[in-house]
């Protein structure tokens, strides 16, 4: 190509995508959107209401208007239809609990990757201290439901398509694995009246997933099993989900378990497990390569997969058949057939 041609552009907006990045987390977590969810406002009120200086309110609120996350008409600010459904925290559909967790840990610890690559070591809480993970965010009531609501808000969208796609009319009942809010058992109990099952997580989980669950009408088909994984065998279970678990280990513990997996289903039963796979020639799911980063900075062990290396740890732990399905964005699911 001739050099002429070339532009620097797509390198720069890339490194200095943290100006649009952190510009929306402050957003939310001034709770903006939730504040003109109660109608359009003028630039002073919303200023009050939120708590800004006057000097930088104006450049912020516009940023997000030129972003796309806020529109400005005459003088009163108001959410777009977007924002609006999902940035309110006072409406179910709300996803931002991935951006509060995104802008109060992940952003700070992001700033340690080079140490990271260079180390192999975690940057978060764990930092040297050889922690599990869980157990040092659940030790905290705010940090465990500030996760729960950030896992929720990451995979809501997969969670509606997975309800809908996958041939539950063949099965009678599920087990989601790590569970975490509940949000996919939900899903899949709202979309298909005749499934009952369970989410499975460790004990301190319960009490939010069932809030949850009862909030969206589904308590009487869907209900909490506490436990550990590691020490317990899977519930029984028709079909067996495991959404974002298989990534958070190394990978002696994925084909335990994708084994426990295997135990847990009849003949012809289903497991599903849901990630942001990364595609099989390593080269396009970008998200999916940086989400496996963001193992490297929470975890000791963990990353993230090709379909090609799930379908084969699949096969070794004895199911009869396996298969990818793109869902949304980034993420696919691959489904094992016993
Ligand atoms: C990354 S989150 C995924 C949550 C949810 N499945 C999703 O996709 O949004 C991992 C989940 O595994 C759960 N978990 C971690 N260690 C566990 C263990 N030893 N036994 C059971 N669940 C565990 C955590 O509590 C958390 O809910």
């Amino acid at each position: 190509m001739d050099k002429q041609q070339l532009t620097p552009e797509n390198i720069l907006q890339t490194g200095m995508a943290f100006w649009p990045a952190k510009t929306l987390l402050c957003a939310v977590e001034l709770g903006i959107f939730t504040e003109l969810a109660r109608g359009p406002m003028s630039l002073d009120t919303l200023r009050e209401r939120v708590g800004l200086h006057p000097r930088g309110a104006r450049d912020f609120l516009d940023a997000l208007v030129a972003l796309g996350f806020l529109k400005r008409e005459i003088d009163d600010y108001s959410n777009t239809p977007e924002t609006d459904l999902f940035l309110d925290r006072n409406k179910l559909s709300y996803v931002g609990g991935i951006l509060e967790m995104a802008n109060r840990r992940l952003y700070p610890i992001w700033n340690n990757l080079t140490e990271a690559l260079r180390t192999g070591e975690p940057q978060n809480e764990c930092k040297n201290n050889e922690a599990d993970l869980f157990e040092t965010l659940y030790a905290d009531p705010a940090g465990l439901k500030e996760f729960l609501s950030a896992m929720t808000g990451i995979s809501h969208a997969a969670n509606s398509i997975i309800a809908r796609i996958f041939p539950w009319k063949d099965y009678q009942t599920f087990a989601d694995i790590g569970t975490a809010q509940g949000d996919l058992a939900v899903q899949i109990a709202l979309a298909n009246p005749h499934m009952r099952g369970l989410g499975f997580d460790r004990p301190e989980v319960g009490p939010i997933f069932e809030q949850y669950a009862e909030t969206t009408g589904v308590a009487d088909r869907v209900v909490f099993m506490p436990g550990n994984f590691f020490e317990d065998d899977l519930p029984k279970a028709d079909v067996v989900l495991m959404g974002h678990i298989l990534h958070d280990w190394d990978l002696p513990t994925k084909k335990m378990l994708i084994g426990k997996a295997f135990d847990a289903i009849p003949p012809g039963g289903a497991f599903i497990v849901y990630d942001a796979i990364i595609d099989d020639e390593r080269s396009r799911n970008a998200h999916g390569l940086m989400m496996s980063l963001n193992m490297l900075i929470e975890t000791p062990g963990g990353f993230d997969y090709t379909g090609a290396d799930c379908k084969e740890w699949m096969k070794e732990a004895g199911f009869s058949s396996a298969r990818l399905e793109p869902l949304i964005g980034s993420d696919s699911i691959v489904i094992g057939i016993k």
